[in-house]
């Protein structure tokens, strides 16, 4: 569904991205996993046009989107979900749903709003909430409701169960399952919790130092005799 093709890209002169190839398959959830700093959040921003490219492409349903900027791309149907400031926190919680659904018409956007607040229930108890007063995985909640009102496809979401309780990351992973085979979305994930996220993923790429040190599929990866050390950054 997207595709980096020889991608090299960072932020401005620093180069943090090098050569990278790497595919998010259609209705797929695709797992980036690599120490700190090894370029896993830039390469979602990089796929949603927010860093420098220097060379190398994006390509997205076959198009070549490498230097489209964000806000097309989220009418293309992608949505980035940055693991903070990804809800209005001074909004409601009905106002931020509405801004979702800003180029709809009234007949859709109430269609698309059902069948957002039916995936994510728990909302419905907090529509006139301040969004800011949402615990950590509410936000999500509703980060991942806003991108259903938009009708995206393709969901990058850069660690979302970060500085949750274990109960709720487990919520958290089930509903991305959920958005897989229930929404036929296709999710590309960056978690620290790495076994989680990759038990549920079908492919996984590892990244080190900006590099793809790994590319093949999750169960691979997870039942690798060196997996611990691989996603520490230790390859020998
Ligand atoms: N806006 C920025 N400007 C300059 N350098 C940046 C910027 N954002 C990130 N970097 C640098 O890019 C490198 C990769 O950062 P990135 O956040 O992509 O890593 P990561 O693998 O997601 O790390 P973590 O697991 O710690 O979140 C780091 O050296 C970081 O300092």
């Amino acid at each position: 569904m997207i595709r980096a093709e020889e991608l090299n890209a960072g932020y401005k002169e620093v180069q943090v991205l090098f050569d990278i190839n790497a595919e998010v398959k259609k209705n797929q959830i695709t797992t980036i996993v690599g120490p700190n700093g090894s370029g896993k959040s830039t390469l979602l921003k990089t796929l949603f046009g927010l860093t420098n490219i220097y060379s190398g492409k994006v390509i997205y349903k076959d198009d070549d989107i490498t230097y489209t900027p964000p806000h097309d791309r989220t009418k293309l149907g992608i949505a980035y979900l940055p693991q903070v400031d990804n809800v209005f926190t001074n909004l409601t919680v009905e106002e931020n749903l509405k801004i979702a659904g800003y180029t709809l018409d009234d007949g859709e956007y109430e269609e698309r709003r059902e069948i957002a607040l039916n995936a994510f229930p728990e909302l419905k108890d907090y529509l006139n909430r301040k969004a800011g007063t949402l615990s950590g995985g509410e936000r999500q909640f509703l980060a991942i409701a806003t991108a259903l009102i938009r009708k995206s496809e393709l969901l990058m979401l850069d660690e979302p169960t970060a500085q949750l309780s274990p109960k709720f990351a487990e919520i958290i992973f089930n509903k991305i399952l959920e958005l897989r085979d229930d929404f036929r979305l296709t999710i590309a994930l960056v978690e620290q919790n790495v076994k989680r996220a990759l038990e549920i993923s079908e492919k996984a790429y590892l990244l080190i130092s900006g590099r793809v040190a790994f590319d093949g599929k999750a169960r691979e990866l997870l039942e690798h005799e060196k997996f611990e050390r691989m996603c520490m950054g230790l390859l020998d």
